[in-house]
């Protein structure tokens, strides 16, 4: 294990933080911690790193306990959302300076900054300032600089959350890419789902200072071990009793052995696929059904609004 949390719990003032948590973070994996704001991720982040202290509890990195072991010594890198550079220095010497500052001989330097300006494809921008860059290859060049010092673990606090869709989904991609290459153990924060299933060998969720389930992506898409953790992971609607995703709900005009009979009130089509919200006859299941399935379905079943419908479970579905 690269990383071993044990323990850990942190307290500001009254506020509990973190409670009591154990985690173990595999070498050279791709980690995520996820969790709504203000459920502790950053925090655990920080404690890690070194810029936050645990009130109790212990962190081992490859095999090193580092309580009161300095962020210098502890050999991590970190990027965060809003990258601090270097106004004044060009992109090489962004990069360069953790190489600088520890008096590596000038030629390593150069090509260590060479390789890690090829890695990031900003070889051609190494002249220039850091505001002459946008603010996705500004992110690259802190990534570049993180991995300058060979860091035993690359820790990176919501690295895209400032950027827009387009260019967070293009880093996403490129992060992965990247990882597989330098297999460095890399544990993010990000609040958001996708980001985390798409990226991620593993995900830790993190809810209210306690870890709500580890595991695979598939892992918990499919087995989520709390309804926190499924509602977390992609969208959810109440069928009777049950909390179930959308697309698993069978939907039919015609009366069948049915869960939910209701009609539907609301009818939206995005893309290829449609979502529904189905009013039940039955007064005592809470608001609408939301049911989502694809259009060409949707046409073959030959729905419309105002359809009186019988829903279930999608048999195999859980
Ligand atoms: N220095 C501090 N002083 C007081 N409270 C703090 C401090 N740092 C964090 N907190 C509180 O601790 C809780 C956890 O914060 P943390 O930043 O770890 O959450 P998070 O899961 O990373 O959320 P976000 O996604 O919003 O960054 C929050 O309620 C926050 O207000």
């Amino acid at each position: 294990m690269s990383i071993e949390v044990a323990g850990v719990s942190k307290r500001f003032g009254d506020f509990v933080a973190l409670d009591d948590v154990d985690l173990s973070i595999p070498t050279g994996q791709l980690t995520a911690l996820l969790g709504p704001s203000g459920g502790g991720k950053t925090t655990l982040l920080r404690i890690i790193a070194g810029l936050e202290s645990a009130d109790s509890g212990s962190v081992v990195i490859e095999g090193v306990d580092t309580t009161g072991v300095p962020v210098q010594k502890r050999n991590v890198g970190f990027v965060f959302q809003h990258y601090a550079a270097f106004k004044h220095l060009s992109v090489r010497r962004n990069v360069s300076f953790g190489l600088e500052i520890r008096k590596r001989p000038k030629a390593e330097i150069e090509a260590k900054v060479d390789e890690l300006l090829r890695l990031v494809h900003l070889e051609q921008f190494a002249d220039r300032r850091p505001t002459q860059l946008s603010g996705g290859q500004r992110q690259r060049m802190a990534l570049a600089r993180a991995l300058a010092i060979e860091p035993s673990v690359l820790l990176l606090d919501e690295p895209f959350g400032a950027l827009d869709a387009k260019v967070r989904k293009e880093l996403r991609d490129w992060l992965r890419r990247l990882h597989d290459e330098m297999h460095v153990t890399t544990v993010f924060v990000t609040h958001d789902q996708e980001e985390a299933l798409e990226v991620a060998d593993s995900i830790v969720v993190i809810n209210d200072g306690r870890i709500e389930q580890v595991g695979t992506p598939d892992d918990l898409y499919d087995k989520p071990a709390s309804d926190f953790v499924l509602s977390f992971l992609g969208p959810v609607t109440r069928l009777g009793d049950h909390l179930v995703r959308p697309h698993d709900i069978e939907i039919s005009r015609y009366e069948q052995a049915a869960v939910t009979v209701g009609t539907i009130t609301r009818w939206t089509r995005i893309g290829f696929e449609v979502r529904l919200e189905v009013t039940p006859e039955d007064a005592r299941q809470p608001g609408p059904v939301l049911v989502s399935l694809t259009r060409t379905d949707a046409t073959a079943l030959g729905l419309h609004e105002g359809d009186r419908v019988w829903l279930r479970l999608r048999p195999g579905a859980s």
